[in-house]
């Protein structure tokens, strides 16, 4: 356990942001869970503001309405943005994070399934997410990616950080249902050579190679 702890300090120390946190798992499964609903409910509200057709006026009344939530939700705030924190369990929570954070409403969210052969999310992406008519905007194609890339690379076990991220837009990746995957092709020393893809029905829409580093100095934990 002390071990743990001074490993996890020292990488803290090394990657800003990264906390060490004495809360038990079970009360940060319970706030995650809690969190989790109200960022699906500000989800619907930005889809929802895009997509509505009400009349002015209302659209002012709803507005208003809704700068007294934001007021309450104000009345405790974190100092800054939420980091990515650890317990001694290595239960991690990157409550903010703009791809997987439970609490963050703009985040689609992307759920990453960890397999033996690489990582793989299903999502649904929304209006929220277009580029040109219809079609997924092209950072938000490298955002995903990069972050199934980056997390495929840490394997839950390292931190591991881009480094280069090489895109291929094969087509229009449409809004709707797609596949995320990504693989460890090999590493070298502290570098992870990663490749990663999104699908549609139709199959493969973007291709992307990426070179992740693990930060000189940093934990390397067994696999699990
Ligand atoms: C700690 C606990 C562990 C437990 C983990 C558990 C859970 C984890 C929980 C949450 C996190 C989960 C997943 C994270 C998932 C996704 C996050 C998405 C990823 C990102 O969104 S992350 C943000 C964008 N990212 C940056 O903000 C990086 C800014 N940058 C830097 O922080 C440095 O720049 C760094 C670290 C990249 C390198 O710094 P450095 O000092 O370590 O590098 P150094 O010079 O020593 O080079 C060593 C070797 O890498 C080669 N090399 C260096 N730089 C390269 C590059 N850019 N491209 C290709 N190769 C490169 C050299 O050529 C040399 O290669 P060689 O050895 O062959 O000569």
């Amino acid at each position: 356990m002390t071990s743990r702890r001074s490993s996890l300090d020292a990488s803290a120390a090394h990657a800003g942001g990264f906390f060490l946190d004495d809360t038990p798992t079970e009360e940060v499964d319970r706030r995650e869970a809690v969190l989790e609903s109200l960022a699906g409910t500000v989800r619907d509200l930005v889809d929802a503001a895009i997509r509505t057709t009400v009349e002015d006026e209302e659209v002012l009344r709803v507005r208003d309405d809704l700068a007294a939530l934001v007021a309450r939700l104000r009345a405790s705030q974190l100092p800054g943005p939420a980091g990515v924190r650890f317990n001694a369990d290595r239960r991690s929570w990157n409550w903010g994070n703009a791809v997987v954070g439970a609490a963050n409403g703009i985040a689609p969210p992307l759920r990453v399934v960890h397999g033996p052969d690489g990582c793989h999310a299903d999502v649904r992406l929304g209006a929220a997410y277009e580029g040109p008519p219809g079609l997924v905007h092209g950072g938000v194609s490298a955002m995903l990616l990069d972050h199934i890339m980056g997390e495929t690379a840490s394997g839950r076990r390292r931190t591991a950080f881009t480094g280069t991220l090489t895109m291929r837009y094969r087509r229009g990746t449409p809004l709707g249902p797609l596949r995320l995957e990504a693989r460890v092709v090999r590493e070298e020393g502290r570098k992870i050579f990663v490749d990663g893809s999104i699908s549609d029905a139709g199959g493969v829409t973007v291709e992307a190679e990426g070179i992740f580093i693990q930060p000189a100095g940093t934990p390397e934990f067994p696999r699990t």
